[in-house]
């Protein structure tokens, strides 16, 4: 099964919503961003959500004392670092908060991007993005085969423009352990509770 997150909640009412769907992670963005949050807010929509659904933060290049201490308040289960984090940072903070560390991986097709293979049995997960992280574009699919490999067993999670006309496409032909979206579950800078579905429907008819 394709797991899903989808990321940049900011409303109850999509909470709500979303928590009704089968989805395994909701993401709250705690950078600079439109979809920005503070960790009190995300505690609150948050504990709106089934025990199901998985809480995941993103940060942009965060010290490890913030991160825990934005993770305790908002009670997450995950990290997604889509900074410049090194592996050896991913570890420590594994260590230090025991919760899960996802990577995020802006794809830039050149040699570069062989890099990610340090991540590999250090990170939960790697999520591989567009190199202009949350920007709604996607990257060129063609090169996950090749990115894949260096990353062994580790999960991996595609995220960077998908929506509910390409999901299906991406899930077929290169069966990720998961999807993360964002803009494309939006209708003027908000998320969209019709969109959510239609996208979570698609990855679900492809099982
Ligand atoms: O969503 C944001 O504003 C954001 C800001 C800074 C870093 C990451 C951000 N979002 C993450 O970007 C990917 C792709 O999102 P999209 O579907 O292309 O809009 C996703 O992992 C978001 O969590």
């Amino acid at each position: 099964m394709t797991l899903i997150k989808v990321c940049g909640l900011r409303l109850h009412e999509t909470i709500h919503h979303v928590g009704s769907l089968p989805v395994e992670y909701v993401g709250f963005v705690f950078a600079r961003s439109k979809r920005q949050v503070t960790a009190e807010e995300a505690a609150e929509l948050g504990g709106n959500l089934p025990d199901t659904v998985q809480r995941v933060g993103v940060f942009v290049n965060v010290d490890a004392t913030e991160l825990k201490r934005i993770a305790e308040t908002a009670g997450l289960h995950v990290l997604q670092l889509h900074g410049d984090e090194t592996p050896e940072f991913c570890e420590r903070v594994k260590r230090e908060t025991g919760l899960a560390v996802w990577k995020a991986w802006g794809v830039r097709g050149d040699q570069r991007d062989e890099e990610v293979g340090a991540f590999a049995g250090i990170a939960d997960a790697v999520l591989l993005d567009n190199a202009r992280g949350g920007s709604g574009v996607p990257f060129a699919w063609s090169e996950i085969p090749r990115l894949r490999a260096y990353l062994k067993d580790t999960k991996l999670f595609i995220a960077g423009g998908l929506d509910a006309d390409n999901v299906g496409e991406l899930v077929n032909t290169y069966r990720p352990d998961g999807v993360d979206v964002s803009s494309g579950v939006e209708k003027v800078g908000l998320k969209d509770p019709e969109k959510i579905t239609a996208f979570v429907t698609k990855v679900r008819e492809q099982q």
